[in-house]
């Protein structure tokens, strides 16, 4: 059989180590037709519906992607910009600052990239893309803090399936949640002070998580666990007594029960029982995006004010803060370590001598090159 060779590795120097990181994805434009693309294929991923895939196959295509594209259209133009989707510029900036970052930290041999779940770019085209520059470790950090299998496990999913195509796998690591990592709380500790320097202490700050079946909580997700003490620590981190503080979940999506207390309902309660001012702050996003903006900083702030209460402030996300790019690093750094010595860069043989090695051989057994 004629020896295939790894042409693909050949214009490589050095292995290379390889960090992606990683989001939901968002549709490539805020038209009718990129929102039923992007919908089906996030909502045919079995880690997000949880439904026999015969019946889910009726009610997706004959329901939801009839309904659901044009009135997601609708709610993505309020939020898109210049740059595009809010999501989508948050992670190109947050994947240049952190390549800068490492790369002083550790040297050039470290590659970051970031990749989409759904839509554009691929995990799948992205890993290609790094195998190809040399990367033969590689470390995946979705950009959840909380794990949550239609979100961290579904990632792992989509890098598994690229990796499966391949030949030769990298090394690879793939770090499933952070929820309590010091660095990240005290970022978000410290952008709800910094908020409150400018602004001034609401009545009540409410963590509010993208929500999930409830379902899933009883088939034993830990993501409602990591959510409440991730509001705990960061609540610890403010000095706040319970009064002070409130956990609830948004995002609903079709007729079953989610996880409760309702962010929408807990707002316009708060306003009726006499709460003037809250803040709003979103530790289960890292990146500002329609959940974020559309649903909390405008349609949420609605519900309070119309119940009657006087203050509403949403604090944004972590987004490309430097303090969330070193939080990143920090938690980036027991894998990169492990991974790399510093002062010889890599602790392997380089791709192109071993791979001089192996045509020697190939021809020493007679194979084509
Ligand atoms: C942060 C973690 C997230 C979890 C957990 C999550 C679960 C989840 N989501 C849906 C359905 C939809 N989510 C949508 C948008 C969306 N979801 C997240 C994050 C989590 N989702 C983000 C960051 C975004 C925003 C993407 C963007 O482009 O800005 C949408 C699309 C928007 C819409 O049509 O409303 C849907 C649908 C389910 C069913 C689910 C758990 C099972
Ligand atoms: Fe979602
Ligand atoms: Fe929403």
């Amino acid at each position: 059989m004629k020896y295939q060779g790894n042409s693909e590795f050949t214009h490589s120097q050095v292995d290379k180590v390889g960090v992606l990181i990683t989001n939901l994805g968002t549709p490539d434009a805020p038209q009718k037709k990129q929102l039923r693309a992007y919908l089906k294929e996030f909502l045919s991923d079995p880690r997000v519906v949880e439904v026999p895939r015969l019946i889910w196959w009726f009610i997706l295509n004959l329901v939801i992607l009839n309904i659901r594209p044009s009135r997601s259209a609708k709610a993505y133009k309020t939020v898109w910009t210049e740059r595009g989707s809010p999501l989508m510029y948050h992670t190109q900036d947050q994947a240049i600052a952190l390549r800068k970052t490492l790369q002083k930290h550790y040297g050039e041999h470290v590659i970051v990239e970031f990749a989409m779940r759904y839509g554009a770019p691929s995990v799948d085209s992205v890993i290609d893309s790094m195998l190809k520059q040399g990367v033969r470790k590689l470390v995946v950090l979705p950009l959840y803090p909380q794990y949550c299998a239609s979100t961290t496990a579904s990632t792992f999913d989509a890098v598994a399936a690229s990796l499966g195509k391949k030949r030769w796998m990298p090394e690879l690591q793939f770090i499933t949640h952070y929820h309590d990592n010091p660095d990240y709380i005290q970022a978000v500790a410290d952008k709800i002070r910094a908020h409150w320097q400018l602004n001034g202490q609401a009545d009540k700050l409410i963590f509010s998580f993208h929500g999930i079946p409830k379902r899933y909580l009883l088939k034993g997700d830990p993501y409602h666990c990591e959510c409440y003490k991730t509001s705990r620590l960061i609540a610890q981190n403010l000095g706040l007594d319970e009064s002070q503080h409130f956990t609830s979940f948004q995002s609903r999506f079709g007729r079953e029960e989610w996880l409760k207390p309702y962010t929408d309902s807990s707002l316009r309660q708060f306003a009726k029982d006499g709460i003037k001012s809250v803040q709003v702050v979103c530790p289960g996003f890292s990146a500002d995006c329609l959940e974020t903006i559309e649903e909390i900083a405008i349609e949420n702030r609605d519900y309070f004010l119309e119940a009657g209460g006087q203050s509403y402030q949403y604090i944004e996300a972590l987004n490309a803060d430097t303090a969330h790019i070193d939080a990143m690093s920090q938690i980036l750094k027991p894998y990169l370590s492990s991974m790399i010595n510093k002062s010889e860069g890599i602790n392997v043989p380089s791709v192109q001598s071993d791979l001089a090695n192996r045509q020697q051989l190939a021809k020493a057994l007679g194979a084509e090159n």
